[in-house]
């Protein structure tokens, strides 16, 4: 995964990356899956989003994304307001099935499809497939039929047709799902190397120890906890109130005896 310092830093602003004011979000004559939630992201951080079945999480990524109109609440991303229906190529998701992401004949138009939509020049275009398949890995996969992948593969391309929008800030929902032991791993070291500003939500535990530096606990529409990994996920008892297990690495390390 050398060559990933081989392309230039993608650009921060001096605003957070997410900025979240208030946010509520309830489905039709449902309670509300985010009743007034706040927070703050600054860029460059990677951020872990985790809590039981039907916390909301997903809920909140395709409201960053302007999927979901909230029902009341404000978000920002790197300082612009966020629109529903309206498209921000600053803000990238990466869906939890990669199907739901891949429907062109080939993973070269594939990765090509948002670019194109950008309205960006034919070697302009070329240069961004060409880098996000380099930085996933799966630039020998470029004439290939996506649906014929493997999981770990498509997880790759589905996240290559991220990068070639250039977002500074990418939500990834539930990356490892469905990935064997070295496709997850391979994914593990393109998440630590990744340079842009990153939210992860899974039940991947002992994944988000290694790549995130802050971790969300949400459930039934709040923010139970926000702070550090270890502190957060070490904590036993919150985790178990909460539908959670702490992760089994963290066993021998109690969360008093972490150094920050
Ligand atoms: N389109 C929808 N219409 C009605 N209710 C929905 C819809 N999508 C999700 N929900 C409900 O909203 C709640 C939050 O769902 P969401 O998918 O955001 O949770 P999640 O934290 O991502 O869960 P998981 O960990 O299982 O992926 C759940 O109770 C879910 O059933």
């Amino acid at each position: 995964m050398k060559q990933l310092t081989q392309f230039p830093r993608i650009k921060t602003s001096e605003e957070s990356a997410l900025a979240v004011h208030d946010l509520k979000f309830s489905y039709p004559q449902q309670p509300a899956v985010l009743d007034q939630i706040s927070f703050q992201i600054e860029a460059g951080e990677r951020v872990g989003l985790i809590g039981p079945n039907g916390a909301g999480k997903t809920t909140l990524f395709l409201s960053a994304c302007g999927i979901l109109k909230p029902t009341a609440g404000e978000m920002f991303i790197f300082g612009e307001s966020v629109q529903a229906e309206t498209f921000n190529p600053n803000v990238g998701l990466v869906f939890q099935n990669p199907d739901d992401q891949l429907f062109c004949p080939t993973v070269w138009d594939d990765v090509a499809f948002g670019p194109e939509n950008l309205q960006l020049s034919p070697s302009e275009i070329k240069h961004r497939v060409e880098e996000a398949l380099t930085i996933t890995g799966t630039y020998p996969l470029a004439q290939r039929i996506p649906h014929q992948l493997s999981g770990g593969q498509k997880c790759m391309v589905a996240i290559a047709t991220v990068l070639a929008m250039h977002p500074q800030l990418i939500l990834y929902d539930e990356p490892s799902a469905n990935l064997d032991l070295s496709a997850r791993r391979r994914l593990i070291d393109f998440l630590e190397i990744s340079e842009q500003t990153i939210i992860i939500s899974s039940h991947d535990l002992e994944l988000l120890l290694e790549v995130c530096d802050r971790v969300i606990l949400l459930n039934q529409g709040q923010i139970i906890a926000d702070g550090d990994p270890h502190r957060v996920m070490g904590n036993q008892s919150l985790m178990e109130s909460h539908g959670l297990e702490k992760p089994h690495s963290l066993f021998h390390h109690p969360p008093d005896a972490h150094q920050e």
